[in-house]
């Protein structure tokens, strides 16, 4: 493991009862490295997130973070420590202003209570409400801030989802198909939010289109059938021949 490792995957596997779903993965990502995660349907890439997120234990393997085995850390404790994910469907409070959802994250962050649902004081919430406003101004976000989430586009929710993450100060951010089912203005949206995330957070982020992590990622590693079967720069990737052949098809066309 290199010294500036935030997160080593070392022979990783996951089955469930007879079927093997992750065989054999072994991995290093580097502080502030971006890499794209990317497969075919079912190839095993948001089970590879489930356990680096905390809710599979794998197999067999084991997963290292900052050079410590967290096989057995339960995924709040990996939150607490800066493992923060975003889910293909967001868990967004929809009743909640944008500006409320914000607030909960920063209160959780900032660990105010035991039980962050009670009331804070009024001095801790006028500053609170500071920060969530500042907060929201530096991500281009505050027009929405008095918006219930559910009155919003869903390219909308997908981009104050990412921020809600980015408010948990992460160090590893695993974003789940944060384009999916996006108009072209929308994706080049979220992916200018994720440009703007601070350069030492590490990013792995699941997506379909290669010409998405073209440009935006350093590195992309291809997952088939449980298997890690290409790890490169975009570029690399979309030129080797077994990702052309198994995952793009063979016009080597670089959409799943
Ligand atoms: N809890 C489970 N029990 C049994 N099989 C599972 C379970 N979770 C996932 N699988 C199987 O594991 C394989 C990989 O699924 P996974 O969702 O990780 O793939 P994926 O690459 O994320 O696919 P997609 O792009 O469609 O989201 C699939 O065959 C799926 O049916």
């Amino acid at each position: 493991m290199q010294k500036n490792t935030i997160l080593s995957l070392n022979g990783i596997a996951k089955q469930f009862g007879g079927l093997k779903v992750i065989e054999d993965i072994t991995l290093d990502i580097a502080v502030g490295e971006k890499v794209g995660l990317i497969g075919p349907n079912g190839a095993g890439k948001t089970t590879l997130f489930n356990m680096i997120a905390g809710d599979l234990e794998p197999s067999s393997g084991t997963i290292s973070y900052f050079g410590e085995n967290i096989n057995k850390i339960p995924n709040f404790k990996r939150t607490q420590s800066g493992i923060v994910r975003t889910f293909q469907k967001n868990n967004l409070m929809a009743g909640l202003t944008v500006k409320e959802n914000l607030i909960l994250v920063l209160q959780r962050m900032r660990k105010e209570h035991k039980q962050w649902w009670k009331r804070a004081n009024k001095k801790n919430y006028s500053e609170l409400f500071n920060t969530a406003d500042q907060f929201l101004a530096e991500w281009g976000l505050s027009e929405h801030s008095k918006s219930l989430v559910k009155d919003l586009s869903y390219g909308v929710q997908r981009q104050i989802e990412i921020i809600l993450a980015v408010a948990g100060e992460p160090k590893l951010l695993l974003l789940d198909e944060p384009t999916a089912g996006m108009s072209q203005l929308e994706t080049d949206q979220i992916i200018g939010l994720i440009n703007k995330l601070p350069k030492d957070v590490s990013i792995i982020m699941i997506e379909h289109d290669i010409d998405v992590l073209f440009g935006n990622m350093d590195r992309v590693v291809v997952l088939h059938t449980g298997r890690l079967i290409c790890d490169g720069k975009p570029e690399e990737v979309r030129n080797d021949p077994e990702v052309k052949e198994i995952y793009m098809g063979k016009e080597g066309m670089v959409h799943a």
